[in-house]
C-alpha cells in the first residue's frame, strides 16, 4: 500500500497558528522524511501561502467555495488556494458543512483546478452519497467524537469499517481517511488495518507541548 497519510487540520486553535503553526510544520517535516509518512496540515487560509513555500509538506486548505472569480465577497476562491501552494482542500468539515449541490460543485472545481479534495463525512450513509462525487479522499468523522479526547479508532471502528464498504462499493478509486479523537501510533493503525488509508486529525498534534513527539508516535506502529 501507499505511505500512510496524516492530516493534521491546524482549524483556528489558537495553538496552531503563528509560531506554532510553524512548528507543527517543521515537525511534520521532520517526521515525515524520516520515517516516509506523508504528513499534510490544513492551517488557516493566511498561513497556506507562508507554509506551503517554507515546507516541504504537503498543504491543505480548510475549506473552498465552489465560485468563480468575479464579484464575490468574503469567500475563498479555489483559484486561490491553488496559486498559494495548497495541494487540496477539505471540503464540508463537520465545523464547515455545505449542502450536497455545494460539495459536488467544490469537488468539480478542485477537479479542474488539479486540487486534492478531501470530502468530510459523518455516517456512512454520507460516505457513500460523497464517494459518488468522485473526490480523491473522502473523510469519515463522527462529529460526537471529533476534539473529545476519545478515539473513533476505539470508540466506534464500526463506522470506519462500515464507511470503508460503503465508499468501495459505491467507487473503489476513493480512498478513505478517518478522524476523530486520533491520539496515537495505536489509533492510527486500527484505522489503516480496517482499510483506511490513514487519518484527519487536530487537537492531538495542535494542542500538545511537543507535537514531534506525538507525530512520530503516530505513525510508530505503521
Ligand atoms: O475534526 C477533526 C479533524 O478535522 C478531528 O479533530 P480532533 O483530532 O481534535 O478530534
Amino acid at each position: 500500500m501507499d505511505s500512510p497519510f496524516i492530516l493534521v487540520n491546524l482549524k483556528t486553535y489558537q495553538e496552531g497558528m503563528g509560531s506554532n503553526a510553524h512548528r507543527i510544520a517543521a515537525a511534520a517535516e521532520t517526521v515525515a522524511r524520516e520515517t516516509g509518512a506523508v504528513i499534510g496540515i490544513a492551517p488557516v487560509f493566511t498561513e497556506i501561502h507562508p507554509m506551503s513555500h517554507h515546507y516541504a509538506i504537503p498543504v491543505y486548505a480548510q475549506h473552498i467555495d465552489a465560485i468563480a472569480p468575479g464579484a464575490h465577497t468574503g469567500h475563498i476562491l479555489p483559484e486561490a488556494v491553488r496559486s498559494a501552494g495548497a495541494r487540496g482542500t477539505l471540503i464540508n468539515h463537520s465545523e464547515r458543512r455545505l449542502t450536497l449541490a455545494d460539495i459536488d460543485a467544490c469537488v468539480q472545481a478542485a477537479r479542474r483546478l488539479h486540487l486534492e479534495s478531501v470530502v468530510c463525512t459523518n455516517n456512512d450513509a454520507t460516505s457513500a452519497a460523497a464517494a459518488a462525487l468522485r473526490p480523491d479522499y473522502v473523510a469519515i468523522e463522527p462529529p460526537e467524537l471529533i476534539g473529545s479526547g476519545v478515539s473513533v479508532s476505539k470508540a466506534d471502528p464500526g463506522i470506519i469499517e462500515r464507511s470503508v464498504n460503503a465508499v468501495r462499493a459505491v467507487n473503489p478509486d476513493v480512498k478513505v481517511l478517518t478522524g476523530a479523537g486520533i491520539q496515537s501510533g495505536e489509533c492510527v493503525k486500527i484505522a489503516v488495518d480496517l482499510g483506511t488509508c490513514g487519518v484527519l486529525l487536530a487537537s492531538s498534534v495542535v494542542k500538545a507541548d511537543d507535537p514531534e513527539a506525538v507525530l512520530r508516535d503516530l505513525v510508530s506502529l505503521l
